[in-house]
C-alpha cells in the first residue's frame, strides 16, 4: 500500500505528518537597505512606513515520521509544543522583527524570510529529517509555505 514501508520483519510502518498549530504577535517593516529609499517606497508601497505596522501571525509546523508501533506516535505533540516554544514564541512573539531579532538586522521581514527563519531554527531541534512544512499566514489572505528547499 502507499505510504507504507516496511521495518526489515515484514511489518508494514505508516508514515504520518502531524501538525501543531500557534499564534504570535508582532511588528516590523519592509524595508532592503540594498535597496534606496525611493525604491523601498515604490517596491513596498504601504508596508514601507518608517514607524511599521503589526500582524497576528499563525503558524503550522508540520512533521513527518514512522508512527510508532509502541507510542502510537510519530512523535510527541507536547515535545513539538515546547520546540515552537523555543523556536518561535521566545524570539518572535510581541517582538520588533526587524529590530529585536538579529537574524532581520539584514534580512528583509517577509513572510518568506520569517518561515525560513523558523525552519532553520526549528530544525535543530527536531530528531534528523522530521521538518516537513513550516506555513506562515502573515494575514488571513497571506500565506507562505516553506519547505526546507
Ligand atoms: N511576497 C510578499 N509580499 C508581501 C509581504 C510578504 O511578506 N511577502 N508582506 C506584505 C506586508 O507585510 C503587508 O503587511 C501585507 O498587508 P496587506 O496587503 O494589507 O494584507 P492583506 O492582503 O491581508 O490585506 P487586504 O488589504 O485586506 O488585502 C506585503 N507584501
Ligand atoms: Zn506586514
Amino acid at each position: 500500500m502507499e505510504g507504507e514501508t516496511n521495518n526489515g520483519s515484514g511489518v508494514a510502518e505508516r508514515i504520518c505528518y502531524i501538525t501543531r498549530v500557534e499564534s504570535f504577535s508582532a511588528c516590523h517593516r519592509l524595508h532592503s537597505k540594498s535597496l534606496s529609499d525611493e525604491e523601498n517606497k515604490k517596491i513596498f508601497g504601504k508596508c514601507n512606513n518608517p514607524h511599521g505596522h503589526g500582524h497576528n501571525y499563525k503558524v503550522e509546523v508540520t512533521v513527518r515520521g514512522k508512527i510508532d508501533r509502541q507510542t502510537g506516535m510519530v512523535m510527541n505533540l507536547t515535545d513539538l509544543k515546547q520546540y515552537i516554544e523555543q523556536a518561535i514564541m521566545k524570539p518572535l512573539d510581541h517582538k520588533n522583527l526587524d529590530k529585536d531579532v538579529p537574524y532581520f538586522a539584514n534580512v528583509v521581514s517577509t513572510t518568506e524570510n520569517v518561515a525560513v527563519y523558523i525552519w532553520d531554527s526549528l530544525v535543530h531541534l527536531l530528531p534528523p529529517n522530521m521538518l516537513y512544512e513550516i506555513k506562515v499566514h502573515e494575514t488571513d489572505k497571506n500565506i507562505v509555505v516553506y519547505r526546507g528547499e
